[in-house]
């Protein structure tokens, strides 16, 4: 399914390393992966493996990796950090296992917010939010506070954020992994759902495999590389 000629992310040979207590310890080893337009990847592995590592690698949200990491054709090893962080702005949303939301703000507003930064009008955004709350089955929770919703209702507030500026790439790190089972499927679905109606490609870690098996293709991080 992956045409590496017009990957959204690509790795090639990515590699990271931690010191700790002095000794150096090789959580990635050289990880190779093509991701195509609209493509939703499942990254399993244990726990410690290195998939949050991986993805925060492929968010640039740390430095310190070998090898190259291409965001939409872009060569992230290149570029400053102002620069990777408008690549992240303009091509990326990220979900997290927790949701991380404002607590001042509703649920219309958390969703409005990144999308103010990119200069768009705010009727517009306003619009934009509701519609992927609405799709996300929270139209009768649109101005509700965190604290006012569900840890399933929070979490797909937090799906309509990562989707708002229709990145071409959702990161997700066990975006479930906090919700009972039941409630987890029932958010994994209306997150796949809504990713695949936006054309957006994804790579979502989970510990998961009946939900992995909901994407399109699964890859496992064992000993630093993709098998
Ligand atoms: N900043 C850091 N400094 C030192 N070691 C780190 C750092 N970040 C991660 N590690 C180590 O890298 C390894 C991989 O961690 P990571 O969180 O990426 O795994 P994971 O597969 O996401 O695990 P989990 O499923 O439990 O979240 C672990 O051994 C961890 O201790």
């Amino acid at each position: 399914m992956s045409d590496p000629a017009n990957a959204v992310v690509r790795l090639t040979d990515v590699t990271r390393s931690f010191a700790q207590g002095g000794v150096t310890i090789d959580v990635l080893r050289g990880v190779n992966l093509a991701v195509s337009p609209g493509e939703i990847v499942a990254l399993l592995g244990p726990s410690g493996s290195g998939k949050s590592t991986m993805l925060q690698a492929i968010g640039l949200l740390e430095g310190g990796f070998g090898g190259k990491i291409e965001i939409a054709g872009i060569d992230a090893s290149k570029l400053g950090k102002d620069q990777r962080a408008a690549v992240r702005r303009d091509h990326i949303g990220f979900v997290y296992q927790f949701h991380h939301l404002l607590p001042d703000f509703n649920a219309i507003e958390n969703v409005v917010l990144p999308q103010l930064i990119t200069g768009k009008p705010r009727t517009e955004c306003e619009e934009r939010a509701k519609e992927l709350l609405t799709a996300l089955g929270l139209g009768q929770r649109l101005e509700h506070r965190p604290s006012k919703l569900s840890g399933g209702e929070q979490q797909r507030v937090a799906v309509a954020r990562a989707l708002a500026n229709r990145p071409r790439l959702v990161l997700a790190d066990e975006p479930t992994g906090n919700l009972d089972e039941a409630t987890a499927d029932v958010v994994l679905r209306q997150f796949l759902s809504l990713v695949r109606e936006e054309g957006s490609a994804a790579l979502i870690a989970t510990h998961n495999e009946r939900l992995a098996a909901q994407m399109d293709r699964v890859v496992r991080l064992h000993d630093g590389v993709l098998t």
